[in-house]
């Protein structure tokens, strides 16, 4: 049987906003079931990096390959872009992005919202995209949300909302970009909460957070960034639990 491909490899990615290089070569795998957070000092290069993932921002250098499919670039005047935006198309329904704030539609109800792109990206029936999102809000808690427009609902329902979207799309990967970094801090577990039981179930994630308790009790891998390279990366317990970079300590230490 043929091995499964990797869900996602990204080689060597650079970019430079102006003469700033941001990120200076970076790399990860995500095998299936891993949970990769991203974490780092403001600035450091978190979000750009995550960004570059599912092309957001395109990187200057480096290669994408998502389930196998190397993305193709090419060279224009204004510098490099994807050969064939179908392709990136396609590629960011399995890198479904979880943002730092709730990114549903403000004219949708919240089960619009998770049946849009099933019914128009994936070209799903409305009849199934509708019974995979009841579903799907009941595992966020949200059963009883389907007809509340974003307006009508707290930080933390819209955000578990665009979870429950992302799921929608069955994406390879799950990108999460701060998702609790917006919230009241009242409203912060309950999104950590759903989060958990999506690693545990063993979905692949990757997850630029300032939440150290997730990264040390959830990933499998904890990469830590310093002005956009790889300062310190590995299993939790080493990276978080017995780090070697003096500045990973400091970074660390309980802020008083
Ligand atoms: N669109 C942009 N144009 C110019 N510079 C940018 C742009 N986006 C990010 N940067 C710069 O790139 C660097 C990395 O930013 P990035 O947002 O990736 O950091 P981060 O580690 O995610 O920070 P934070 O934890 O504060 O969100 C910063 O110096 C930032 O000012």
């Amino acid at each position: 049987m043929a091995d499964t491909p990797i869900p996602l490899e990204v080689r060597n990615i650079k970019k430079r906003f102006g003469d700033t290089e941001v990120l200076k070569g970076l790399s990860l795998q995500a095998h299936k079931g891993d949970v990769i957070t991203l974490i780092g000092a403001s600035g450091s290069g978190k979000s750009t990096f995550l960004r570059c993932m599912n092309l957001l921002e395109q990187p200057n250098e480096g290669d994408l390959i998502v389930h196998g499919e190397e993305i193709r670039f090419k060279q224009t005047r204004h510098g490099r872009e994807p050969a064939d935006w179908k392709q990136v198309v396609s590629m960011r329904a399995k890198l479904s992005m979880v943002f730092q704030s709730f990114n549903l539609w403000a004219h949708m109800t919240l089960l619009e919202n998770v049946i849009e792109a099933p019914i128009h990206v994936l070209g799903k029936s409305k009849k199934d995209a509708v019974e995979k999102g009841r579903a799907l809000l009941e595992r966020v808690g949200l059963a009883n949300h389907a007809d509340y427009y974003p307006a009508q609902m707290s930080g933390g329902q819209q955000q578990r909302g665009a979870i429950a979207r992302a799921l929608a799309m069955d994406p390879e990967v799950m990108l999460f970009d701060e998702p609790t970094s917006a919230l009241d801090p009242e409203l912060v577990g309950d999104v950590l909460k759903v989060m958990r039981d999506l690693a545990e179930e063993g979905r692949t994630m990757i997850v630029v957070t300032h939440e150290m308790s997730f990264a040390r009790d959830v990933s499998t891998q904890v990469i830590y960034l310093h002005q956009g390279v790889v300062e310190e990366a590995g299993p939790p317990a080493e990276v978080l639990g017995n780090p070697s970079s003096e500045r990973l300590k400091q970074f660390l230490a309980p802020k008083h």
